[in-house]
């Protein structure tokens, strides 16, 4: 009894000391752990609590960041954007073997952003249903002709792209002698494009609508490629991962064929802009924090901007795609069944009769749907192959023109070669003449080398936790392959800052490294890869044949770097178009 009264005498006269006592040793534990648990992950900075690394990134600019990591902390480092942590990976054979191998690393993390969207499409599907659609759309691209195989016949792919080249060439020639910024126009084409794949549709010039679509895609993919400061915080995840829950399917499909795209958009709609309100009151408080007024003025994407951004990106896209299926649905009921499709909306909804009619027979044939809402689906493919498939090869086609106004010696060279090869500036240049362009496919491949469209790649994620080189990535981390830092190195690309077409050429055919990858690498590789090698030989190759270009005398050269979303794109630039003789 007396030494409990005199340790509890102890315990009075000596509170705080213990208290103190307590607190220090809290600390150490916390300290102890937060290394014990970094000490497994490769090097990185250790950012602020909370935050992470996340007030040292630029909106727009993480790219550079990511690449200043890699040079401080090598080809495999770790950073915490908030409180996720994100492994950026720049060593061609490490990217390789990680997406390459297993289904380890090819899901798609689980950001509020991507949460929205709830896995449905293709860019962000995971799992069965990613493994049947990718499958389902390899197959139907592959049937237009869209395959890496350097194939000599003539595809229908290559007739779609031929009918906007020509279109472009003869707007080019009407714009003869203006100045004008070539970047819209190339979109429409490259749109039409992958609208005429998709939906059998194509925009007409001065078509008031295209200018709000193209404006929406493209500002969607910038929304969609920056780090929002706001999306890393534990705090603000839970609120929007109780809005992405709360969204319903908008679209019922009964029989396969109805499809009802009335009512609950409205609450979707709504509740996406909830989002975005309270993404974008957490980033603006985030802002206030960390950076200075000047700074937060100048950004172009502050306050009610961004809401009203994602608001109108929504509405618009989701509006042009429902009123094409709508009106394709209707005209499917109109025709006689069974007929070849015309496109891919055509496949997809062969696709949703044949598993209603599959299973109306009590059939087990495997749903490529895995069970998903079959039209919300179809919709969200169609977004994704719209965004993936103009931003890119626009940006590229953007790029080109900037390094051939860049490095003219080069662009004398490759209309050298074109003129040997066509005969003349008023040939057309077809796909059948690719192998005998080597230098033209060449310069394409070091414009993507040097300007690197899409620098980041796309996020992947690992559903469990890996040992990578004997380091801890724990699971769901976002994995970022910095193909940037890649493409620059220049133990891979001596002179990196040169522009070299001739580093892609042996004995004169066009030979690709292992360790060039624009785009991407693995079981997640472009899908659009083919389509786009075939877009950017054909635009470039007929517009440097019929055409000379050049900047007004004593404008400045167009930046080699320009603004950064998902895609990274020049600066606004103008240039005349000149015919030639
Ligand atoms: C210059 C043009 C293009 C470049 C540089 C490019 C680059 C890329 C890159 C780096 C990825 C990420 C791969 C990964 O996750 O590891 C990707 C994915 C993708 N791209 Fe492209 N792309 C281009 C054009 C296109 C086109 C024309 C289409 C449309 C048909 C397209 C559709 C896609 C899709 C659907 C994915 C996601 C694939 C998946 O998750 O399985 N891309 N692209």
């Amino acid at each position: 009894m007396d030494f409990i009264n005199y340790i509890l005498l102890l315990l009075g006269e000596y509170k705080s000391s213990i208290l103190f006592g307590i607190f220090v040793s809290l600390i150490t534990f916390v300290i102890k752990y937060e290394y014990d648990k970094n000490s497994a992950l490769p090097p990185g900075p250790w950012g602020l609590p909370f935050l992470g690394s996340l007030p040292w990134m630029k909106r727009g600019d993480q790219h550079t960041y990511m690449v200043k990591l890699a040079d401080k902390y090598g080809d495999l480092c770790s950073v915490r954007l908030g409180s996720r942590l994100a492994v950026c990976v720049s060593c061609p054979t490490l990217i390789k073997e990680m997406f390459g191998c297993s289904d380890r690393f090819i899901a798609r993390p689980d950001t509020p952003l991507n949460k929205i969207l709830r896995g449905y499409g293709i860019v962000l599907s995971e799992g069965n249903l990613y493994k049947c659609q990718r499958m389902f759309l390899v197959e139907k691209l592959r049937a237009l002709g869209i395959t890496t195989n350097q194939r000599r016949d003539y595809s229908p792919a290559e007739g779609l792209i031929m009918l906007e080249v020509e279109e472009l060439l003869s707007t080019l020639e009407m714009h003869q002698n203006e100045y004008i910024n070539p970047t819209n126009l190339l979109g429409l084409h490259v749109h039409n494009v992958i609208c005429q794949i998709t939906m059998s549709f194509r925009f007409q010039q001065n078509d008031e609508s295209y200018g709000t679509f193209n404006d929406c895609v493209s500002e969607g993919m910038k929304l969609y490629g920056e780090v929002h400061l706001a999306e890393y915080l534990p705090a603000f995840l839970s609120s929007v991962t109780e809005l992405g829950s709360q969204l319903t399917p908008e679209y019922e499909v009964e029989s396969g064929i109805r499809c009802d795209v009335g009512g609950g958009d409205a609450s979707r709609l709504g509740l996406e802009i909830e989002w975005a309100q309270k993404m974008e009151q957490t980033t603006t408080f985030l802002y206030d924090v960390f950076r200075s007024i000047d700074e937060i003025l100048k950004s172009p994407f502050r306050g009610d901007k961004v809401v009203n951004a994602i608001k109108r990106n929504l509405k618009e896209i989701s509006d042009f795609h429902r009123r094409h299926v709508n009106a394709r649905i209707e005209q499917r009921r109109s025709r006689p069944p069974y007929q070849p499709p015309a496109d891919l909306l055509d496949c997809y909804l062969d696709a949703i009769r044949e598993s209603a009619c599959d299973r109306g027979r009590g059939g087990n044939r495997r749903d490529i749907f895995a069970g998903v809402d079959k039209m919300q689906q179809v919709l969200q493919v169609m977004n994704d192959l719209f965004s993936a498939g103009m931003e890119t090869v626009r940006s590229a086609l953007a790029w080109l023109i900037v390094t051939m106004v860049h490095w003219p010696c080069v662009a004398e060279r490759v209309r050298r070669e074109l003129a040997e090869v066509t005969g003349g500036p008023d040939a057309f240049v077809t796909l059948a003449h690719r192998t005998r362009l080597p230098y033209t496919e060449a310069t394409i491949l070091e414009t993507l080398r040097r300007v690197n469209v899409v620098p980041l790649g796309t996020t992947h994620s690992n559903s469990s936790r890996a040992k990578v080189r004997n380091y801890i990535i724990p699971e769901k981390s976002l994995i970022i392959p910095v193909l940037s830092k890649i493409h620059m190195n220049p133990a891979f690309f001596p002179s990196p800052e040169n522009f070299s077409p001739e580093r892609f050429i042996r004995n004169n055919r066009v030979v690709q490294p292992e360790y060039f990858m624009p785009f991407g690498t693995g079981r997640r590789v472009c899908l659009g890869e083919a389509l786009a090698r075939k877009e950017l030989f054909l635009f470039f190759a007929n517009i440097m044949n019929a055409y000379d270009f050049s900047l007004a005398p004593n404008a400045p050269l167009p930046p080699l770097v320009g603004p950064c979303g998902a895609t990274h794109s020049p600066e606004p630039y103008t240039v005349r178009f000149t015919k030639r003789r």
